[in-house]
């Protein structure tokens, strides 16, 4: 018993080191949004400040000082260098940014240190004390009272203090901060200095127990993101909290990993802050995000289309090099150039496409190439038969690695991702009984039919096939690019609530790409393991994966042959081997950290997407005639047979009763009930906050409700918005939510396009050219955009947006067409247009239409009835006549004048209105 509680009072004290990570994360996230990856590489780079400073003689206080100040000026520096010209790019920018900064500062250490552990010397009290029972050192007692001592510190000054609350202010509004005469800069800075504190003086803590290592880097950085996702990246107390249950339990774990039960799996413990991650983000989280989401530009996307003109030369300068041209060790740096190419085409998928950062793409592919491994070493199996079934093992790990994707998004996703990552590291490829450690498993020579084409023999042969596999996903990937499959992953990660607005799974779009992005890894991984006769698995650590992020983002994330560009950067590929032979030794990574910094910096589409970007700059200025506009690459064709408004036959009918949303106290929908029928035209009017946009939202799905809503009998409430929108619930949106990365035709394309399995794989295989028929083709004439077809939605007007987010709804073919305040912004000459349109929809089109909107003249003369809410309950259902003179409606919302001026301007109304 005494152990166990000895083992507990251990685990606290790591628990306060991790409590002390966690705070510092917590700090970033709270000034930027940012979660940090280079926080445990800050703790480890003090860790080696003290070590350096010890060596040299400083006396340890000074050298622990010189430490902590070094992570405080780290901290400034990563603020002023990085996240300031940052502070406008997305979440999963910051996060890559953070990896950038990671990648310099490990390699930096590795180069100055090497990767030997290095000892400091104890410099905390070692005197030992009993309680209950069990006997520890006091050192541990004080880093715990440090951890418990800091975050009640932390907890009142973000609490109680001007700083704070300013804190709080830049991250919520900045504009704000201004005019309180803060800089929000300089508050920024001040964050970041308490986090490199934070996370110096963890390492310094660390240093004298462990010594100071490269592993610790996420060693650290991991139980300490668990902690502050407990803490909700908020919470200073739970955190705390979170990171001493951690510490206790992994403690207690080493403890009880004695027993016979346990002693299998040494590495357990490390795995608890992935399990925790995994539980904590799958209960909270949320399947869609919540309307305040802001979604922020990503990398570019390239066409995806394939030119012959240019695959075909280059293949074949490609194929001369390697066969004839170029001496052995050039053609073997080319071997894992390629190789690692093919696993960055794995997140040109997943990052470029579906917009999902991943940090376990090598763990990933590892897994299925250990199963490839296994079958041909022990259990003699032909390789093509091994293969695939290693490559079938990727699947269901890609869907577990896809499922927390489901219900988070971005840098928070990236933490699963790392945890696995980490997990995998530390209970497969570090355990020796899976993958012979150091000697590997004996896999001989690959073969096939007869063709021998292992590395060790025959060099070149090996290049060829890789060249041979990565042309052959880069064209696929390519089609997929241009497939429908392929338009829905860029609608989920363009914007989420739009795409299950137009019935697009995003789930579901989500873990295809996990799982084809799985499968690519696994391919790479392979072709690295049986690269030597004994496949090696002791490099498929969390660092390669984030290597690959690296070189992705360097070549241009969005851009198949970016994953080339970026592979040269590979250890040992093309890159290492200039900078071999230009005596820069092992400055490699160092380079790729630094690049990466500098290409999210200025950069952000990368080396391919910029250069292709100046091409095209450059031909529509020597050629204007031919230059096509950014987004020509994704034209489609319109079918000339469709145009006329589509035949709906039957009336439907959407009914609502005691439609109640409740927001914790708020009653934002308070039981509305109300019918509508194909034709008609349902005006909803009320002054701000009265519920409208709730009420599309509970009709749609995308907030939970009470009450009925069925669609000709079947009940909607409880089903999923997409299923919503394919029964026929369209929705538009407020701000519009168009699909930025994809063109004008290409938007509308992912709301018309219905897509089965075999339709998927066969676009992949042999793509078509695709086509706007039925509704999407007839919209296009309805909304005048046959000319905009090629268009990106950036390169139209105001007005225009508006339009193509309506006849993006209505290429759906929409039952019931929801429209939220389509008239907001637009001109008198729009708003005109705009109304008749209305009409025709209902007229023409038989839709059943819902219109949100406060310019009340419009809503007044285009809608056959009006319902009226206040406080979210419905204050008057009527013709639009007995609406304006209804008293509570001009009460509420209309004002004596406006309501008595029954031909009031759309002006006066309007101002009433707001
Ligand atoms: N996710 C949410 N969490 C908490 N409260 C919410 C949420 N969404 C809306 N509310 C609250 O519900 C009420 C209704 O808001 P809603 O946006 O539906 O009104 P509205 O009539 O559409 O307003 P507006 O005309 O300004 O668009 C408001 O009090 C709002 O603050």
């Amino acid at each position: 018993m005494s152990n166990a509680i000895q083992f507990a009072i251990l685990g606290m004290a790591s628990g306060g080191l991790y409590a002390l990570m966690a705070l510092g994360l917590i700090v970033v996230h709270r000034t930027s949004g940012a979660i940090n990856f280079a926080h445990g590489a800050i703790a480890v780079t003090a860790g080696y400040v003290l070590f350096y400073g010890e060596a040299q003689g400083i006396p340890t206080p000074v050298a622990v000082t010189i430490a902590i100040l070094a992570g405080l000026l780290l901290g400034v520096l990563i603020q002023l260098l990085v996240m300031t010209p940052l502070r406008n790019a997305s979440t999963l920018t910051k996060a890559i940014a953070t990896l950038g900064i990671l990648v310099v500062l490990q390699a930096g250490c590795q180069l100055k240190f090497g990767s030997q552990p290095q000892l400091v010397k104890n410099f905390l009290p070692q005197n030992g004390v009993t309680i209950l029972g069990a006997y520890v050192t006091v050192d541990y007692l004080i880093m715990l009272a440090i951890a418990l001592l800091l975050a009640a510190v932390l907890w009142v000054v973000y609490r109680r203090t001007r700083f704070g609350l300013a804190t709080t202010a830049v991250s919520d509004n900045e504009e704000a901060l201004g005019t309180l005469g803060w800089s929000s800069t300089l508050v920024a800075r001040g964050n970041w200095a308490i986090a490199g504190t934070l996370a110096a003086l963890s390492g310094v803590l660390l240093a004298p127990t462990t010594g100071v290592s490269l592993p610790s880097m996420t060693t650290l950085l991991l139980p300490a993101l668990a902690a502050a996702l407990f803490g909700r990246l908020s919470s200073f107390p739970l955190a705390t909290l979170g990171a001493l249950l951690i510490g206790v339990t992994q403690s207690e774990l080493t403890f009880y990993g004695q027993s016979p039960v346990l002693r299998d799996l040494p590495n357990l413990p490390e795995a608890v802050p992935f399990l925790l991650i995994i539980v904590i983000l799958v209960a909270r989280g949320k399947t869609l995000p919540t309307r305040d989401f802001v979604e922020s530009r990503l990398p570019a996307l390239g066409s995806g289309r394939v030119r012959p003109r240019t695959v075909l030369p280059t293949v074949a300068v490609a194929v001369l090099l390697i066969q004839w041209l170029l001496p052995l060790e050039w053609v073997m740096a080319t071997t894992s150039t390629l190789i690692a190419a093919i696993i960055v085409l794995s997140l040109v998928l997943l990052i470029g496409y579906a917009g999902q950062l991943s940090l376990a793409q090598l763990s990933i592919g590892g897994l299925g190439a250990l199963v490839t491994s296994r079958l041909v070493a022990s259990a003699d199996w032909p390789l093509p038969l091994a293969v695939l079934v290693g490559i079938a093992a990727a699947v269901p790990v890609g869907i577990v690695v896809g499922l927390p994707a489901v219900r988070t998004r971005g840098a928070t996703l990236a933490v699963v991702t790392l945890g696995l990552a980490a997990a995998l590291n530390s209970l497969v490829f570090s355990t020796v009984k899976f993958t012979g450690g150091d000697v590997g498993l004996d896999v001989g020579y690959p073969s096939l039919l007869g063709f021998d084409f292992d590395e060790t023999t025959y060099p070149r042969r090996y290049a060829l096939v890789v060249l041979a596999l990565l042309v052959l996903v880069g064209i696929g990937l390519g089609n997929l690019r241009r497939s429908g499959l392929g338009r829905r992953m860029i609608s989920v990660r363009s914007n989420e609530r739009a795409a299950a607005s137009l019935g697009v799974n995003v789930a579901g779009a989500k873990l295809s790409a996990f799982v084809m992005s799985s499968v690519i890894a696994t391919l790479g991984a392979i072709l690295v393991a049986f690269r030597y006769p004994n496949a090696l698995f002791t490099s498929f650590d969390p660092f390669q994966s984030v290597n690959y992020v690296v070189q992705s983002v360097i070549g241009g994330v969005g851009f198949v042959p970016g994953a080339a560009a970026g592979g040269t950067l590979e250890p040992s590929g093309l890159g290492s081997k200039v900078i071999h032979d230009i005596g820069l030794g092992d400055w490699l990574t160092l380079v790729g950290g630094v690049l990466l910094l500098l290409t999210v910096i200025f950069n952000p589409d990368g080396m391919v997407g910029s250069g292709l970007a100046q091409v095209r700059s450059a031909k529509r200025r020597l050629f204007p005639a031919k230059a096509s506009s950014s987004a020509s690459d994704g034209v489609v064709a319109v079918d000339s047979q469709a145009g006329a408004a589509p035949d709906r036959g039957a009336v439907n009918v959407l009914a609502v009763s005691g439609l109640t949303v409740e927001f914790g106290a708020v009653t934002a929908v308070d039981g509305v009930d109300f019918e509508l029928r194909s034709g008609e035209v349902l005006g909803v009017i009320g002054p701000n906050g009265a519920g409208k946009t709730t009420l599309i939202d509970a009709l749609t799905g995308y907030v939970p409700a009470k009450g009925s809503v069925t669609l000709d009998g079947k009940q909607l409430l409880g089903t999923p918005p997409h299923r919503r929108s394919r029964l026929g619930l369209i929705r538009s949106f407020q701000s519009l939510e168009l699909f930025e990365d994809l063109s004008v035709g290409e938007n509308l394309l992912v709301a018309s396009e219905k897509s089965t399995l075999r339709t998927a794989v066969g676009s992949v295989l042999r793509p078509k050219r695709p086509t706007l028929d039925g509704a999407a083709a007839a919209a296009v004439q309805e909304f005048g955009l046959g000319d905009a077809l090629a268009a990106a939605p950036g390169d139209l007007s105001y007005g225009q947006r508006r339009l193509l987010a309506i006849s993006r709804a209505v290429a759906c073919n929409p039952t019931v067409l929801l429209l939220d305040e389509p008239a907001a912004g637009l001109d008198d000459g729009d708003r005109q247009a705009l109304k008749a349109l209305v009409r025709r929809l209902a007229e023409n089109w038989g839709i059943a239409v819902l219109l949100i909107e406060h310019d009340v003249d419009l809503v007044m003369s285009v809608s056959d009835r009006i319902l009226a809410l206040n406080f979210g309950a419905v204050t008057a259902h009527a013709s639009p006549d007995e609406v304006r003179r209804h008293p509570e409606v001009i009460r509420s919302y209309l004002g004596e004048d406006d309501a008595a001026a029954s031909t009031g301007t759309d002006e006066t109304l309007e101002r009433s209105a707001q």
